[in-house]
């Protein structure tokens, strides 16, 4: 069945088509986003989730949403969705980093150029039949100092125009190298000397703990009297009732918001504020940027959907359109022996060691780990896929070590698998073979070569004649077809291991059955999808 798509939120019509050509189904339903109770009831028909930032995907609604696989942001912010929650629930967030970039770091040169000349006020008295000239007298921004708080991809964009527009530019973010504020032409500074130096003041950071109140009565208390603020990046960055009484005392001499605490901001502290000049949170609207973050996102959400391939996700690392198919029977390998080892683990998991070796060590090995954990935790765990299972492993202190090296011993390329337990360490190596299936070609040291099937039986044995007949006898007495049978010692008359892929579960009276075969350690049935 073709997977559905909801479109939550105002999208360009572009995303609809995308979806369609795909062979995606998509519901455009635009103002269901707003309607809680309405998303609540029917997100759980959804494969895909496409929104804006009127849709607050939250808790509950990742609770409800039985089959959704990804939620798909056409814009950047996404702190309008759970990500913890949707992460814990194996729901890949990915959003467009770069699509309305240009368009929001334009609306902040605007808003700039709009406070600083008071363009809205003057244009209501002139309409009004006002011809106020005396009233509106504005500043000049040529040989202005600009600071910017933030200057990744929206900051360095407002970095570029202000410098075209003869300003100086500052900028403060403590993850900006010196190299590339250089390349820019900006001086990277600390906040406090920005705020004392700034004429103008730009915020360009998201919102997170660290930038709540960034602008708060201490910062503009620092700033030059009649400094100017912008802000087109989030509600909350600037403590607005702070920005008001600086407004009213003159300490500011303007300031322009895009974004408020709370949106949709109907009434507002600063609203009615002597040039204090608002938007509606119109940073991306342009039809411009709206068609660049429909299409991305749509295209992105099908890779995904379609072809497994993951592009700016923020809670999974990206495998690309190529890499998708060729990551794919090394992905399954990595899931089969996680399988493998969580079946067979029977006490608390301290950690995991996954070596990739010769070939798959120059693949997407972040993407291999998450696949290995996913299959490691299955046994344990109801629900878990690539996107939650590293989180999981994290949270129930399992600690995973990645190694890569150069091919070693007769296999081109291999995976081995290591989980540490309180008892013990227990290793499984597979590789994937020219055909694309996944081999299990080492347990436990013993060298074999098995394929896996969806019912095999684990059996560790001492390597002694009469064993094999045994075993066979008791599996045919019983009705049990063997479809593979598959063996390996450590050296003759040592320790053994016997992989039997059998046509169906094994009942429990036979296990037992099997469990008394002279020779038998122990036996164990698996499970593989
Ligand atoms: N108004 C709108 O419609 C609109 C449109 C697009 C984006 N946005 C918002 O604009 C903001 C910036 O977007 P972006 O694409 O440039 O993001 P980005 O991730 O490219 O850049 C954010 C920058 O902030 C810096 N930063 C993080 N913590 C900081 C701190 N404590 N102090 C100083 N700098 C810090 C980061 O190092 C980074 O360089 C986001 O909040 C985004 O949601 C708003
Ligand atoms: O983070 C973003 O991309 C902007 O805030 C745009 O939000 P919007 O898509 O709701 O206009």
């Amino acid at each position: 069945m073709a997977p559905k798509v909801l479109i939550s939120d105002k999208l360009s019509p572009a995303a609809v088509q995308i979806f369609k050509d795909r062979g995606i189904d998509a519901d455009f339903l635009p103002d269901v986003g707003k309607n809680k109770e309405k998303l609540l009831e029917i997100i759980g028909q959804y494969d895909g989730l496409a929104i804006r930032s009127a849709t607050k995907v939250t808790e509950k609604i990742i609770a409800a949403a039985d089959n959704l696989k990804v939620i798909g942001r056409a814009g950047i912010g996404v702190d309008n969705v759970d990500i913890p929650k949707a992460t814990a629930r194996g729901i890949i967030v990915m959003n467009t980093p770069f699509g309305n970039a240009i368009t929001t770091a334009e609306h902040a040169i605007s808003m700039m150029m709009a406070v600083a000349r008071q363009i809205p006020a003057a244009d209501a008295s002139t309409q009004s039949g006002k011809w106020e000239k005396s009233r509106f007298m504005g500043r000049e921004i040529t040989d202005k100092t600009l600071g910017l708080v933030g200057c990744g991809n929206i900051g360095s964009i407002v970095a570029d125009r202000a410098i075209g527009l003869k300003m100086r530019v500052l900028a403060y973010d403590p993850f900006l190298t010196p190299e590339r504020a250089m390349s820019l032409g900006v001086e990277k500074v600390e906040l406090n000397e920005l705020l004392e130096r700034a004429d103008f003041i730009t915020l360009h950071t998201p919102l997170t703990d660290k930038t709540r109140n960034i602008i708060n009565a201490d910062a503009i208390a620092k700033m030059k009297k009649g400094a100017y603020l912008i802000n087109c990046a989030r509600g909350g960055l600037a403590d607005e009732k702070a920005v008001k009484a600086a407004l009213d005392e003159g300490k500011l001499g303007g300031a322009a918001f895009d974004v408020f605490v709370e949106e949709p901001a109907k009434e507002n502290i600063l609203f009615g504020t002597s040039n204090f000049v608002s938007t509606p949170h119109l940073g991306a609207s342009t039809s411009e940027a709206q068609e660049n973050v429909a299409l991305q996102v749509a295209e992105q959400m099908c890779d995904y959907l379609l072809h497994g391939a993951v592009r700016n996700a923020l809670n999974m690392p990206s495998i690309s359109a190529e890499e998708a198919p060729k990551l794919a029977p090394f992905v399954r390998l990595a899931e089969q022996l996680g399988s493998f080892a969580g079946q067979l683990t029977e006490t608390a998991i301290q950690g995991v060691k996954l070596e990739y070796a010769g070939a798959v060590s120059e693949m997407n090995v972040q993407a291999l780990t998450a696949a290995a954990i996913t299959g490691l935790l299955t046994p344990l765990l109801q629900t878990v896929n690539m996107v939650s299972a590293p989180i999981l492993a994290k949270e129930r202190g399992v600690k995973v070590e990645e190694i890569r090296r150069e091919k070693q011993g007769a296999y081109e390329t291999y995976i081995r698998l290591t989980v540490i337990t309180e008892r013990q360490e227990r290793s499984v190596a597979g590789t994937v073979f020219a055909d694309g299936k996944p081999r299990i070609i080492q347990v436990k040291g013993i060298n074999m070569e098995a394929e896996l099937g969806q019912h095999m039986l684990y059996i560790t044995n001492e390597d002694k004649p009469g064993f094999i007949g045994h075993l066979g006898m008791e599996l045919g007495n019983n009705g049990v077809n063997i479809a593979t049978f598959n063996l390996g010692r450590l050296a003759p008359g040592d320790d053994a291991i016997c992989l039997v892929e059998v046509d169906g579960r094994v009942p429990e009276d036979v296990m037992s059955r099997l469990e008394a075969v002279s020779h038998v350690k122990q036996v164990k049935a698996l499970e593989f999808q």
